[in-house]
């Protein structure tokens, strides 16, 4: 019997390339023996609307192509459910932080190799109220930046369309909120500009934001920037750059596998780069939820 898998893609992701490759990557599948049939996505929303359909069809295998929110989509989709499908991502995003984390080649062919090779590994899947994250969950400075560049425009100037909506937006850039996290062994409650909540160590393509970060430990890795002025914010920049941001002060980094959020304002939570609705409440790590071909 062959492998039944649904292929959910984003033909408006990253550079647009998937569609033109279709046919060679359906062969290639198949030449591993799975049965495969697609679903092109319409809107957003709809990656996660197919992959609970593809849950409710008995799909053994749902495969991802796309950026981190085509993946956020389907990954969330099954994690609701008792039966989860095995995930497969073809990276095709902009930024595509899980498939960097999980070491996926970004050649679409390789990376249709290694569904059909049949590896797999269980992973960490991170969840606040009554919605998953596989990378991060994130508020505060630039994190808005990321749901506000349309889709259109990130295709079109790929990473450089976050950091121009991000200067358009300079001016509310730097606002810090009022908040406070507590874990089984620690609260914190200040001032801060920007809160990471991540599951994996790639985050909007700085490769070691969360430096100790891991999709499979049971862990979720909190990175806290403190309030901070605009001089300190571009030091903080260049020590992310050399790998040395977790020896400054102005950062608070801890690992806990639950949390509550209580944020002393209205905040806008970001999750793997969408809109994620409000930030607060409980966060959890649901260790090895999912399991992923890598
Ligand atoms: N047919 C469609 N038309 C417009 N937007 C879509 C469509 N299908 C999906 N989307 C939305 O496109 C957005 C971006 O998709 P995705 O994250 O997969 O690509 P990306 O942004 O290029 O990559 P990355 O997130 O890795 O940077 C998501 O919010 C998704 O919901």
């Amino acid at each position: 019997m062959r492998t039944r898998a649904r292929i959910i893609y984003n033909k408006t992701a990253g550079r647009e390339v998937f569609e033109g490759q279709l046919p060679r990557i359906l062969e290639r599948l198949e030449g591993h023996g799975l049965e495969t049939s697609c679903h092109s996505t319409r809107c957003p929303g709809d990656a996660a609307n197919a992959a609970e359909e593809a849950v409710d069809n008995g799909f053994e295998v749902v495969i991802a192509a796309g950026g981190d929110g085509t993946v956020h989509e389907v990954a969330g989709s099954l994690s609701r459910r008792e039966h989860r499908p095995r995930l497969g991502i073809l990276p095709c995003g902009t930024s595509n932080d899980l498939a960097r984390a999980l070491g996926l080649p970004r050649n679409l062919l390789e990376a249709c190799d290694v569904i059909g090779k049949g590896c797999t590994s269980r992973m960490d899947v991170g969840k606040v109220g009554d919605q998953y994250f596989v990378n991060v969950a994130a508020a505060g400075v630039m994190t808005e930046v990321t749901y506000e560049a349309p889709s259109r425009l990130k295709t079109l100037l790929g990473q450089a369309a976050y950091y121009a909506k991000g200067l358009e937006k300079l001016g509310s850039l730097f606002r810090p909120f009022g908040i406070r996290v507590e874990t089984p062994d620690r609260v914190v409650e200040e001032e801060i500009l920007l809160l990471l909540i991540a599951n994996s160590p790639s985050i909007g393509g700085f490769d070691q934001l969360a430096p100790h970060a891991d999709i499979s430990d049971g862990r979720l890795d909190v990175l806290v920037v403190r309030k901070a002025g605009l001089t300190d914010l571009v030091q903080l920049v260049r020590a992310v750059l050399r790998g040395e941001h977790l020896r400054d002060d102005r950062i608070l980094y801890f690992q806990a596998d639950q949390m509550v959020i209580t944020p002393k304002e209205t905040m806008k939570l970001n999750l793997d780069g969408e809109w994620g609705g409000e930030l607060s409440g409980r966060v959890e790590i649901l260790a090895g939820h999912l399991e992923v071909f890598c």
